[in-house]
Order: C-alpha cells, then sequence, then structure tokens
C-alpha cells in the first residue's frame, strides 16, 4: 500500500505553553477528502498550521508528504510548503497586482524560469478553478468567492501532494460557499488529496466525507450523521 500523505502518531500540539491537542494519531490517504470539524477554539488552526510548519511539533510524530515534523528545519519550510497547497479563509492574494501576476509571484518564488511553461500553467490553474477570463484583474476588483477560487489556483500552481484549506468558505455566503466547494470537490475529484478545516456543517451534509473532529484536546474520526 502507498505512504499515506499526511500521517501523525501520538502528537501534541501547543500554543506557547498551553496544550492545544494532545495524542493525536490521524493519517490522511492519496485521494482522500477530509474535513476537519471542531467549536471555535478546539485548535484545527493550530492542527493545520503545524502540518504547513508555522508551529513546531513538539511531541509524537507527523510526516507530511514526506516531510518528518519533529525534524523539520527552517530551511525545509519553503520546500515543505511547494508540496502543499495551502488556502486560507481571507485569501493572501496580493492587491497590488493582477491576478495573473499574483501567480506569476509565486511561481517565480518558487524557482520557475521559464515564461512559457509559467503561462501555461498559469492557464491551466485558472482554468480548473473558472477563471481563466479574469486573470487581468485586480482581486479587490472580484468578489469574495472569486478571489477564493484564484487563491486556489494559486494553491495547485505547483501539483501539491495535499492541499490544506483552513476555513477556506469562512468569509462566503452560502451560495458561494457551495460553489468554492464544487471547485474543491472537482479538484479532489481529478485526484488531488484535500484537508479542509470548516465548521460549516452545512457543506458537511451536502458533500458528505471522511470528518476529523477536534474537541477537548483530541482528534477523533466521526460517523457523520444524516439528520
Ligand atoms: N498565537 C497564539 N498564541 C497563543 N495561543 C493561541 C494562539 N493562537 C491560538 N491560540 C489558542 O489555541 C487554542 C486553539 O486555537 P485555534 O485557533 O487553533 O482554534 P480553532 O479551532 O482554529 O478556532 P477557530 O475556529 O476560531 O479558528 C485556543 O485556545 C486559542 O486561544
Amino acid at each position: 500500500m502507498s505512504q499515506p500523505v499526511l500521517a501523525l502518531s501520538n502528537a501534541s500540539i501547543f500554543q506557547g505553553e498551553n496544550m492545544v491537542l494532545s495524542d493525536v494519531s490521524v493519517s490522511v490517504e492519496k485521494g482522500e477528502f477530509v474535513y476537519l470539524i471542531g467549536k471555535t477554539g478546539t485548535g484545527k488552526s493550530s492542527f493545520m498550521k503545524t502540518l504547513y510548519g508555522d508551529l513546531p511539533l513538539q511531541e509524537g510524530e507527523g510526516n507530511i508528504v514526506g516531510y518528518d515534523l519533529a525534524t523539520l528545519k527552517e530551511k525545509d519550510i519553503p520546500f515543505l510548503r511547494r508540496k502543499l497547497g495551502v488556502v486560507f479563509q481571507d485569501f493572501k492574494l496580493l492587491n497590488d497586482r493582477t491576478v495573473h501576476n499574483n501567480l506569476v509571484f509565486v511561481l517565480t518564488a518558487t524557482g520557475w524560469k521559464d515564461k512559457s511553461a509559467m503561462e501555461s500553467k498559469i492557464n491551466q490553474v485558472l482554468d480548473k478553478v473558472g477563471m481563466k477570463t479574469k486573470a487581468f484583474k485586480y482581486p479587490y476588483q472580484l468578489s469574495g468567492g472569486e478571489q477564493q477560487r484564484v487563491a486556489i489556483a494559486r494553491a495547485l500552481l505547483n501539483d501539491p501532494e495535499l492541499i490544506l484549506a483552513d476555513e477556506p468558505t469562512g468569509n462566503l455566503d452560502p451560495q458561494t460557499s457551495v460553489e468554492v466547494m464544487e471547485v474543491l470537490k472537482e479538484i479532489n475529484q481529478n485526484g488531488n488529496t484535500i484537508l479542509m478545516a470548516t465548521h460549516d456543517y452545512a457543506l458537511l451534509l451536502k458533500y458528505p466525507s471522511k470528518t476529523l473532529k477536534c474537541d477537548e484536546n483530541q482528534i477523533f474520526e466521526v460517523v457523520q450523521k444524516t439528520v
């Protein structure tokens, strides 16, 4: 069997001195779509931050896309992030440049040099999220849903082995949330593995999938109820 893209074993996650999660043992296999749910303050963001190297893993074991989180060095973090696509609640696009140039910026920063390869990659990812015709726009000229589509396109640029989406629909109205979710689902159906933190239970009901829950300092898999 192939190795999971993410595997934590007996991991504890801290914010400073405070333990947020303890004894976490979870895994995500290639191709899965996994939700991470839990009330506000239960540690979803802290968990995600640990996965993309923003918080150190101080206890236990963790492996993500081939990187050992317990021994991760500062210098490894940019390389880890190239193998991950991270999507945030607040999009984090650069407002001083167009959609196209937001994507050029990331490609350049991650070592791409061939201009025509860059253009074709940009076209490909914008096409995947239905934003090809808006590449010339500035982020502030787009709706929230459109900005999030661009952020998803940006996450796809380096063919990530895992997409981490932290409350990607948190700033969107219900209808737009569903549209963004459709994009994520389609990307997943095309082979991308996705871990998505959310507290949008309506989405979970509409698009059931494997679900991990943060509660009382633990993470465990839950069986979704349909009522
Ligand atoms: N930078 C920080 N420094 C210290 N404590 C923090 C920090 N960020 C979060 N915490 C604490 O860690 C705990 C978990 O917070 P976290 O943001 O991971 O929860 P969350 O489930 O993502 O919540 P939300 O849904 O509101 O984003 C909370 O008790 C919070 O107060």
